[in-house]
């Protein structure tokens, strides 16, 4: 297959293959509840939440450890814009905290007995040691001006994200998505907007904190890369290459080997769900694999949400990514299949039911 640099195949240039759901398996979970010592379906969404994953896993046991979160992280070259409150630089600096085990997603990983993936995907400066290295290139162009990369670059995006799951999470029992790149939720606000079919203006929030002046000048600077661009919306590729992000890529790629190895997959917030949206347009059969986390205040993310088609877990209100949302949820998917598996059957207990 030729690299043609500006005119991405879609999706058959992306190698993966999703199985289906075992609906066995979750018939045998559902079962299990019956015999459970508790009144049938007073579980309520625990109850659900074990027979999805049982259905993910193909097991009636379902399980999450090892549980994961991978933080993919990258620059943006849109950041030039004055579409965030901070500058481009605290990407690097916060892998460094991630690193070094300071940041907001390492104190809750530590927190839910997660273990956390670092990845550089594109950042544009030095990297510890002890982050993976997944490096496209340093930082996307910025989209304002053009494509915020080359085909080719969108494809070894999702490729190495895809590497990532392979190398390093392959006996994950649940996997978070989680990101961190200055200026990414303008990306993933055009990615949105294109995917969901609503107006940029609709799905634009206020990211890290800028004021409303400087959210109507993000909204503008994304219109007029879609404009300059002209990305194909049907093309989840094209959508990538003209307003996405390296770790945006990377996203795709974790969810979609994720997916293709049974290994349920917890969505983030607004960041994560823009690269869930791509993962979906490029397989359907993976949104089977889909678990909700929390309800971010971005505006858009209901609307990633419903097109989805998962719920969120809860509304604390956060706004952060780097996989919080996902850590938090994690916790709630290990209690469903923990109650699950260990409580006593009736029979077990002695109780007589009826
Ligand atoms: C200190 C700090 C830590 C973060 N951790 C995640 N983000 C989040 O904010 C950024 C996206 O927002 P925007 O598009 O407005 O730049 C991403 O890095 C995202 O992960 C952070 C942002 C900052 C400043
Ligand atoms: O919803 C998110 O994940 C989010 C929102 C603002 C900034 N960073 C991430």
């Amino acid at each position: 297959m030729t690299d043609a640099p500006d005119a991405p195949d879609a999706a058959a240039e992306i190698d993966v293959s999703i199985p289906h759901l075992d609906d066995d398996a979750r018939e045998a979970a559902q079962e299990r509840q019956q015999h459970l010592t508790k009144p049938p379906g007073s579980l309520g969404r625990l109850e659900t939440m074990a027979a999805d994953i049982a259905a993910m896993q193909a097991t009636p046991q379902p399980a999450v450890d090892p549980a994961v979160v991978a933080t993919l992280a990258a620059d943006h070259g849109v950041a030039s814009e004055g579409v965030s409150a901070y500058p481009q630089s605290v990407t690097g600096a916060m892998v460094e905290a991630v690193d070094a085990g300071g940041a907001a997603i390492s104190a809750l990983a530590a927190a839910g007995d997660i273990e956390t993936l670092v990845v550089d995907m594109g950042i544009a400066g030095d990297v510890p040691d002890g982050v993976i290295d997944a490096h496209v290139a340093d930082g996307t162009a910025n989209m304002a001006d053009g494509p915020a990369m080359t085909a080719a670059q969108a494809r070894e995006s999702i490729r190495n994200g895809q590497r990532v799951v392979a190398d390093h999470a392959a006996d994950a029992g649940i996997v978070g998505l989680g990101e961190m790149g200055i200026g990414n939720t303008t990306a993933s606000a055009a990615i949105t907007a294109l995917l969901t079919d609503r107006s940029v203006a609709a799905v634009t929030g206020h990211g890290t904190g800028i004021d409303e002046a400087t959210r109507q000048r993000k909204i503008e600077t994304i219109e007029h890369a879609i404009a300059v661009s002209e990305p194909d919306p049907d093309d989840p590729l094209d959508v990538l290459r003209c307003v996405g992000g390296f770790e945006i890529g990377g996203l795709v790629g974790v969810t979609l080997e994720a997916a293709s190895r049974r290994v349920p997959v917890v969505v983030d917030g607004f960041i994560a769900s823009a690269a869930a949206l791509l993962a979906v347009e490029i397989e359907p059969r993976v949104a089977d694999y889909l678990l909700g986390s929390h309800a971010s205040v971005e505006p858009g993310h209901a609307a990633q949400l419903d097109a989805l088609g998962i719920k969120p877990c809860f509304d604390y209100g956060m706004r952060l990514g780097e996989g919080t949302g996902a850590a938090l949820a994690i916790g709630i998917y290990r209690a469903a299949c923990t109650a699950h598996t260990e409580m006593a059957t009736f029979e077990e207990a002695g109780i007589k039911p009826e």
